[in-house]
Order: C-alpha cells, then structure tokens, then sequence
C-alpha cells in the first residue's frame, strides 16, 4: 500500500470540502450533520475512532488499520475545522519537529519545568 505523490492534496481537498459543509444540509451530508450536532458530537466520534484503530492494531488486522485510520484522520479533520484550523496547521507543527528527537524534547521540557520550579 502506497500513497500517491499527491497525498497531500488528497488532505487539502477533503480540508475544502469539509470546510464548504458547514452551510450544508444536515439531511443531506454526514459532515454538515456531525456541525450541526456541534462539537461534543465530533469528539464523541473522534474516541470512537481512536478505539476502533487500537481495536484493528490489538488484532494485527492491517486493511481494517488502514480503514480506522482514514476515519480517525478524518473526523480528526472535521474537528480542525470546528476550530479554524486546517491539516496545514498540522503538517507545519510536524515540519518544525522534524529532526528534533524525542527524547531530546522530553529532556530540555523537564529541565525547564524544573528551572521554573525552583525560581518559584
Ligand atoms: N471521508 C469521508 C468519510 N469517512 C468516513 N465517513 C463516514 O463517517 C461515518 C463513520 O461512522 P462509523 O464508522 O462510526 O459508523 P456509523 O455510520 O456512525 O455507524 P455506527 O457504527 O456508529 O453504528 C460513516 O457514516 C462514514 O460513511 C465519511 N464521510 C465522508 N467522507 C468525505 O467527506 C466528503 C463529504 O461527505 P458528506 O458531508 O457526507 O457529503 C465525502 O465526499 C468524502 O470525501
């Protein structure tokens, strides 16, 4: 399984129409229908997915990880737009950690939250 060169234009479209959903037709589109429930209704649907992916990763089940990871990342879309965001905002959050090691991050948080301890 392999993404085409345009994957993240697969993002920026679908960014689009979620987005042009907003002032759709709860009756006739499941995006419009999750914004007008609001948006404890999209979380409610983002858990469910989280569960259902670590359900399909426990079974080892890999198209069925593929499957609940589109609808992750997709509900995940539809409550970036809830707040004004979009998949950009995220690919720019994941450009600027790009060579950052985790666990070099994880070490310079907790010497700085150790410095602001003892300056209190
Ligand atoms: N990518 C998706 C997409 N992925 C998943 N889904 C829907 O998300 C819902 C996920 O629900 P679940 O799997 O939890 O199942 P459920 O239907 O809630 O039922 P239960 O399992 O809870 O009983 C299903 O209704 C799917 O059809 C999607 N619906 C729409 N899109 C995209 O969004 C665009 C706009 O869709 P509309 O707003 O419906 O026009 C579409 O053209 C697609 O590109």
């Amino acid at each position: 399984m392999s993404a085409s060169p345009s994957s993240n234009d697969t993002l920026r479209r679908l960014a689009e129409v979620i987005d042009n959903r907003r002032q759709g037709d709860p009756d006739k589109s499941y995006v419009a229908r999750l914004f007008h429930k609001g948006t404890d209704a999209i979380l409610k649907k983002i858990g469910e997915e989280a569960t259902e992916t670590v359900m399909a990763a426990k079974d080892g089940d890999r198209q069925k990880i593929v499957y609940e990871v589109a609808d992750l990342w997709f509900h995940s879309m539809i409550a970036l737009a809830q707040f004004g965001l979009t998949p950009a905002d995220v690919l720019a959050e994941l450009e600027r950690r790009e060579g950052l090691s985790g666990l070099e991050e994880f070490a310079a948080r907790k010497a700085q939250q150790r410095e602001q301890g003892e300056a209190q």
